[in-house]
C-alpha cells in the first residue's frame, strides 16, 4: 500500500455541471454510473485537474466553470505514503489559476506536476491517432514531465525561445533585412534545450516500446503485431547542421522549420499506419495499451501507483478484450481506479464474475449519489 496514491475526498463547487458535490472515494475501485451527458467524465476530469493542473478535455480553464458562475473550486484529500495532503484548485474568471498544497500556494504549477500522478484512458485519446503530431508530442512530453523536472523546464524554455526566434524571422522579413548574427543568439539556446528534449524522448520511447507491446499482446491475445517509433530530424543530422541548412528556408517561410517541435511518434499495426489500417477496436486497444504502458512507466519512475481514470472504456472493445482489461484492473496491479459506464448491469456483471468489491456512484440531474461499498459475492 506504500506506493498507492489515492483520492479519499473530493469536493466540487461550480465545476462544469456540478454546483456542489462532495464525495468519499474508495482507495480501490469506484464506478460512476449515469446516462450520456450526466457528468461522469467531469468527475474524472476533476481528479485529472488536481494531478496535472489542467483539464484533460478543455484546456481553457474558465470554460470549466459552471455556466453563469464566476469561479470553480476543486478540493481534495490525497493519501500517499501514509500521509494526507490537501490539494486545492481554484479558477476565477479573469484571474490566474490558484493551486495550493496544504494551504500553501504554488508559485509555479510545474512544481506540482508529478506529485499526485494520474493516467486517464478516455475516448478523446483517439485524437492521439487521428490528429497531427503536436498532440502526440504533448502526450509523450506529459509523461516525461511527470518525473523529469529538468526536461519540463527545458521544454518550457524551448517553446519561449522558438517563439522569439520566429518573431525575429517575421520581423526581419517585414524589414527585408536578415541579420544572421541576431538569429544565432537564439540558435544557441534552441540547440541546448532541443538536445535535452530529443535525448529524453529517445530514451523514454526505447524503454516504453516493450512495455506497450506487452500490454497490446495481452489485451489482444497476441493477435496482431503493433509498433511505436520516434521520428525526429535530429536522428539524421545535428541540430546545428539542421539550422544552418534551413537558414534560407526559415527566412522565406518566416518561422523555424527544423527542430524537435517537428518530432512525431509513429503508430503502426502490421507495419502500416494504424490511423488508416487499424479497425476501431484495434485503435482502441492500441490506445489502451499505450496508456497502460504509461501507467507502468510512471510507477517504475515515481515509485507511486498513479490513479487510473477509465472513461467509457467498454465502447468498441469485444468481450474478450473487456474481460482481460477488467481482470488486469482487478488483479491489484493498479491502485485506485475511477471508472465510468452508462450500464449498471454490465459493471455488476464484470466485477461480480471476478468477485471484486467496488463503490458505486449514481449521477442524475447534476447530483452524485453515493452508494454503500458494493461487496460482490461469487
Ligand atoms: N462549464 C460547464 N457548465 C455546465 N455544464 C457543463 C460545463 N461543461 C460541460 N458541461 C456539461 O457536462 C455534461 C457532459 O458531462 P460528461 O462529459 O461528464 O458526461 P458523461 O456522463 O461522461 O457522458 P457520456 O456518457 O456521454 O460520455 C454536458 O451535459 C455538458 O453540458
Amino acid at each position: 500500500m506504500n506506493n498507492h496514491v489515492f483520492v479519499s475526498k473530493l469536493s466540487l463547487v461550480n465545476f462544469k455541471n456540478y454546483k456542489q458535490a462532495d464525495l468519499s472515494l474508495s482507495p480501490d475501485i469506484n464506478c460512476f454510473i449515469g446516462e450520456n451527458g450526466a457528468g461522469k467524465t467531469n468527475v474524472l476530469d476533476a481528479v485529472y485537474y488536481l494531478s496535472m493542473c489542467k483539464s484533460y478535455l478543455n484546456p481553457v480553464d474558465r470554460q470549466n466553470i459552471l455556466f453563469d458562475a464566476s469561479f470553480f473550486v476543486i478540493q481534495s484529500s490525497w493519501n500517499k505514503k501514509n500521509e494526507v495532503d490537501q490539494i486545492y484548485c481554484g479558477v476565477k474568471k479573469g484571474q490566474k489559476k490558484v493551486f495550493k498544497k496544504n494551504k500553501v500556494t504554488y508559485e509555479k504549477l510545474a512544481d506540482h506536476i508529478g506529485q499526485f500522478p494520474t493516467v486517464m484512458i478516455s475516448p478523446y485519446d483517439r485524437n492521439l491517432i487521428l490528429e497531427g503530431s503536436e498532440i502526440r508530442r504533448k502526450w509523450m512530453d506529459g509523461i516525461i514531465s511527470q518525473f523529469d523536472r529538468n526536461f519540463l523546464s527545458q521544454l518550457i524554455k524551448y517553446g519561449k525561445v522558438l517563439n522569439q526566434r520566429n518573431a525575429l524571422l517575421k520581423n526581419m522579413s517585414s524589414y527585408g533585412f536578415f541579420d544572421n548574427e541576431s538569429i544565432s543568439v537564439w540558435d544557441e539556446q534552441l540547440i541546448e534545450c532541443g538536445k535535452v528534449i530529443h535525448e529524453a524522448r529517445k530514451k523514454t520511447i526505447e524503454e516504453f516500446i516493450p512495455i506497450f507491446q506487452k500490454y497490446y499482446n495481452w489485451l489482444s491475445g497476441s493477435k496482431e503485431e503493433v509498433n511505436l517509433s520516434y521520428r525526429s530530424q535530429l536522428f539524421d543530422k545535428s541540430f546545428e547542421e539542421l539550422l544552418e541548412e534551413a537558414q534560407s528556408q526559415d527566412q522565406r517561410r518566416q518561422y523555424t522549420t527544423v527542430g524537435v517541435h517537428k518530432d512525431d511518434f509513429i503508430f503502426t499495426i502490421k507495419d502500416h499506419p494504424i490511423k488508416k489500417f487499424g479497425s476501431q477496436g484495434q485503435q482502441k486497444t492500441y490506445l489502451i495499451a499505450l496508456k497502460l504502458a504509461q501507467y507502468e512507466w510512471l510507477l517504475s519512475r515515481l515509485k507511486l501507483k498513479p490513479v487510473l481514470l477509465l472513461d467509457d472504456i467498454f465502447d468498441k472493445l469485444d468481450n474478450e478484450r473487456v474481460e482481460r482489461l477488467m481482470q488486469m484492473v482487478s488483479d491489484q496491479d493498479f491502485g485506485q481506479v475511477l471508472i465510468t459506464d452508462t450500464d449498471q448491469e454490465r459493471i455488476d456483471e464484470i466485477f461480480s464474475k471476478n468477485g471484486i468489491d467496488y463503490k458505486s456512484f449514481f449521477i442524475k440531474d447534476n447530483i452524485i449519489e453515493e452508494s454503500k461499498n458494493k461487496v460482490t459475492v461469487e
